[in-house]
């Protein structure tokens, strides 16, 4: 691959933000590989009513893999990567870059053992998106990364150049990364309740987001994120904001009986804040529901 040359692109995991990357990648010649756990002919992506279908199909046999490839988007759930791992396998050599499309502040950790000798880089997913029951992905918002200025975010940039898919870089990762696992923690709550966004109206709710917000943002600035007092207000004004039938990924999981990211998003700050001596009150009650919620209805 020349620093002109689109690098050749495996997309795993094609699922609302999968699909939504890899349609991306496909409409700017970037001709990905799909590798899915569900076998399709194509993907579709669902723009503000008008469904782009990309004639990409999904693969689901390791053994058709075309070999390693410069770039693997993993967006498959972070419960499932250890399944993923026959595809990392047959698309890594020493030198691929495995950028990590999932929600936490421990991508790296959790994926370079799958993946060894492979850069792997972490990024910070802001666009929502869901998946149809026809397996068609609906687009919330439009699409955009954050990556860390760091080697390999360069082979990504470079791939979704120009595409529907805004990337960008930040010398702050942490700061972003954990902004964004702030959200994602308040959204257990949707999870835990089996509601969207409109729960967050109730001023009880409110109360509740807010202070389990201020126990996050402890444990994050101890992380070294560079986030202000005023991050949980934010937090919980965008919640409110969001149209009240608004989802979030966990709720999916939670409505489809699919195993909960609760620890990469609520459990890690329980996690890193007793690592730190910091008081977790509020994760010590919701991280054990969460988990158990996970479990199933048994
Ligand atoms: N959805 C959203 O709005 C956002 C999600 N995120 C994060 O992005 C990540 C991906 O989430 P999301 O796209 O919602 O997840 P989805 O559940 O929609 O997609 C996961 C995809 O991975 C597939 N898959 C599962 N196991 C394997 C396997 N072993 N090999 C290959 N593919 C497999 C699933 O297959 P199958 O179709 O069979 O289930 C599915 O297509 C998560 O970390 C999430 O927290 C971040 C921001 C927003
Ligand atoms: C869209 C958002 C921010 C909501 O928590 C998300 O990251 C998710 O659904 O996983």
């Amino acid at each position: 691959m020349t620093e002109t040359d689109l690098p050749t692109v495996a997309v795993v995991g094609p699922g609302a933000i999968g699909t939504t990357v890899a349609v991306a990648l496909h409409e700017g010649g970037a001709a990905p590989f799909v590798a899915g756990r569900t076998a399709r002919t194509e993907l579709r992506l669902d723009v503000g009513g008008s469904v782009v279908v990309a004639p990409v199909p999904v693969r689901t046999d390791p053994d058709d893999a075309p070999g390693a490839v410069d770039l693997v988007v993993l967006a498959v759930k972070a419960t499932q990567n250890p399944d993923a791992a026959p595809w990392l396998a047959r698309l890594c050599r020493p030198g691929t870059v495995v950028c990590v499309l999932q929600n936490g502040v421990e991508q790296r950790q959790a994926v370079a053992p799958l993946a060894p000798g492979a850069t792997v880089v972490p990024a910070v997913v802001w666009f929502p998106a869901e998946r149809l029951p026809d397996a068609t992905v609906r687009l919330l918002a439009e699409p955009r990364l954050t990556l860390p200025d760091a080697p390999g975010s360069d082979v990504v940039v470079r791939a979704l150049q120009g595409s529907r898919c805004a990337v960008g870089t930040t010398s702050d990762f942490a700061s972003a990364a954990w902004r964004k696992l702030l959200q994602n923690a308040a959204a257990g709550l949707m999870a835990l309740t089996g509601r969207r966004s409109g729960v967050f109206g109730r001023d009880d709710v409110g109360a509740l987001t807010l202070a389990y917000l201020r126990e996050c943002l402890a444990v994050a600035r101890a992380e070294g994120a560079d986030l202000g007092e005023g991050e949980p207000q934010r937090v919980l004004d965008a919640f409110r904001g969001a149209p009240p039938e608004r989802g979030t990924s966990i709720l999916a999981d939670r409505e489809a009986g699919r195993p909960l990211e609760w620890d990469v998003r609520n459990g890690v700050v329980r996690r890193l804040g007793r690592a730190h001596g910091i008081p977790t009150p509020i994760s010590d009650v919701l991280v054990p529901l969460l988990a158990a919620a996970s479990d199933g209805p048994g």
